[in-house]
């Protein structure tokens, strides 16, 4: 076992800890003051995983550091760094490699370790023997609860990270001491004294011959096996072998997949995932980062790195605009209805582009019948549309449906989602809407971070079963309450538009409107009309 020839502390501990973060709080109260179960308590509900990872710079920022930062993020945990190596480095290769002087990779360990709370070390590339031997100095004073080995030798463009002495270091020193090792099959067969691993018995042979090193467990990752249509890696903990296949992404985008699963393995034994669980974790996440990636074009050598956070597409459609939110995007306001759609025999799509041609200056879907498969897809063919306008398109009440289209914003009432929790499953960059009726809601609104008040009914609709109608008074009540722009909606028309743009403050952006548009025979030309009865109002007021 990983542990069991080490008479340190780090054995003591993980004896100690049974992969649960908490144990180590009240281990640590109890040695110390076994009174203060109050302060024990406080910490264990404040305690961030934390995972340390010691490894070199990638400059690409595809591998190494960079990658795990970016994998801890991904997975939600903290994730602070010690830096063995700075690399000058790309998409075609390693042009470079400066080693950190052992006496600083200790003093950044001694920064780390003596100060925060780290759950588990996962380390990456350590280019010389003596450097091992520093940070397992670290780690006997400031045990950790598991220690994740990926024995980083060759880059992926086949440079060399660790030589052969090195390799040595890692195999003596630090194998023994670690909960899990994941070499791909060349780093195992290097390990291994140069034995041959090409099929998937021989990861199997040598998942065994690795275990008999010291690791608790081993992953041989079989990525960069021949002739293989899935991805297959070997897991062994000593007793039992694991087969764990995923299918093979064809993609050029590989680079840091290897720190990238090791810093989720290490990201989820932070949480207190068993290892078989995180293992299984790590490999998923990397499959759906590596698959939703794979297109992505960065440098132009012939491995590219990937998207840990899953965000790097999603910026091509957002392109057309300039900015997240604009104010006077709230000019025309078009509100679909799945009745009046259905009424007039007419497709979701047909409508959100007449509307557009019409003048529309944002779209919100608010399809309350929709099923949410044909929810999802009329969002997704209603984004595509909206972009070649460069238009928004925003959700009503669906945060599940806007992320999964990734469109441009939700709109949201007061029994739907609060805001500040659509704030942070959206992220900043979204636009919020939030219907306020009274200053209270409108000042509620700000405070949680949303972008525009949808201030209604203005006047009777017969659209919105049961709604209070607030009248022009109740608008500008709210428009003065607040530094949010407002759009107004209910039963707002051709025929009274302008009396609302005329109620004169600075905050009141436009109208919204459902069935003005959507509850006529022609949707064009109703939207040109009322369009140009807007912009007839706002040339008055000025
Ligand atoms: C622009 C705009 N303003 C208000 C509403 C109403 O939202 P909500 O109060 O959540 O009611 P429903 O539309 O969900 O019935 C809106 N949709 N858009
Ligand atoms: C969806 C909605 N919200 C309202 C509010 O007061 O918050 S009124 C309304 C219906 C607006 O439809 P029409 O333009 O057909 O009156
Ligand atoms: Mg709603």
């Amino acid at each position: 076992m990983a542990c069991s020839i080490v008479p340190s502390s780090l054995f003591f501990f993980h004896k100690l800890t049974n992969s649960r973060y908490g144990t180590r709080t009240f281990v640590a109260m109890q040695d110390d003051c076994g009174a203060a179960s109050a302060t024990t308590t406080e910490q264990y509900k404040m305690k961030i995983p934390h995972v340390l990872t010691v490894a070199g710079s990638d400059s690409g920022a595809g591998a190494g550091i960079q990658a795990d930062l970016k994998a801890c993020a991904a997975r939600g945990v903290y994730c602070s760094t010690v830096i063995t190596a700075v690399t000058a480095q790309n998409t075609a290769g390693v042009q470079g490699v400066n080693i950190v002087p052992e006496d600083f990779v200790a003093a950044q360990l001694k920064s780390v370790l003596s100060d925060m709370q780290v759950d588990v070390v996962k380390t990456g590339m350590l280019p010389s023997t003596d450097l091992v031997k520093v940070l397992l100095q670290s780690l006997s004073e400031f045990p950790v609860r598991a220690l994740v080995v990926d024995p980083v030798m060759v880059s992926t463009s086949g440079d060399v990270l660790a030589g052969p002495s090195t390799i040595t270091g890692l195999r003596e020193n630090l194998l023994p001491m670690a909960d899990i090792v994941t070499p791909n099959v060349k780093e195992a067969s290097a390990l291994l004294g140069g034995m041959q691993v090409v099929t998937v018995a021989d990861m199997c042979s040598a998942a065994k011959l690795l275990h008999n090193l010291g690791p608790r467990t081993v992953l041989v990752k079989g990525g960069d096996l021949p002739d293989s249509s899935d991805a297959v890696d070997i897991f062994f903990d000593g007793e039992d072998f694991h087969e764990l296949r995923s299918s093979r992404v064809n993609t050029r985008n590989t680079h840091g997949t290897g720190c990238t699963l090791a810093s989720c393995i290490a990201a989820e034994l932070a949480k207190g995932s068993p290892m078989l669980s995180a293992v299984k974790v790590a490999k998923c996440f990397v499959e759906t980062a590596l698959d939703y990636s794979k297109d992505i074009v960065i440098g132009s050598g012939p491995q590219g790195p990937f998207d840990h956070l899953l965000r790097l597409k999603s910026t091509s459609h957002q392109s057309h605009r300039a900015e997240a939110f604009n104010p006077s995007d709230l000019f025309l306001y078009a509100v679909t209805d799945s009745g009046t759609n259905k009424k007039w025999g007419r497709s979701i799509t047909d409508a959100v582009k007449a509307a557009l041609e019409g003048g529309a200056t944002i779209i919100q879907l608010r399809e309350k019948d929709a099923d949410t498969r044909g929810f999802l897809e009329a969002a997704k063919a209603c984004l595509q549309i909206c972009c070649v306008h460069g238009v928004p398109l925003l959700i009503n009440d669906r945060i599940d449906i806007a992320l999964a289209c990734d469109a441009d914003g939700v709109h949201l009432g007061q029994s739907d989602m609060p805001a500040r929790t659509a704030r942070a499953l959206l992220g900043p960059d979204k636009i919020i809407g939030v219907s306020c009726k009274t200053p209270e809601e409108a000042h509620q609104a700000w405070i949680d971070g949303a972008n525009y008040i949808g201030c209604g009914g203005v006047y009777p609709t017969n659209t919105k079963a049961n709604n209070l109608t607030v009248g022009l008074d109740g608008l500008k009540t709210v428009c003065l309450a607040s530094k949010l722009p407002v759009v107004a909606i209910g039963g707002i028309g051709i025929s009274n538009a302008s009396d609302v743009m005329k109620i004169g403050v600075s905050n009141l952006k436009g109208v919204a409107v459902v069935s003005a548009l959507f509850d006529r025979e022609c949707i064009l030309p109703e939207s040109k009309k009322l369009h140009a009865v807007l912009m007839d109002a706002v040339q008055r007021v000025k």
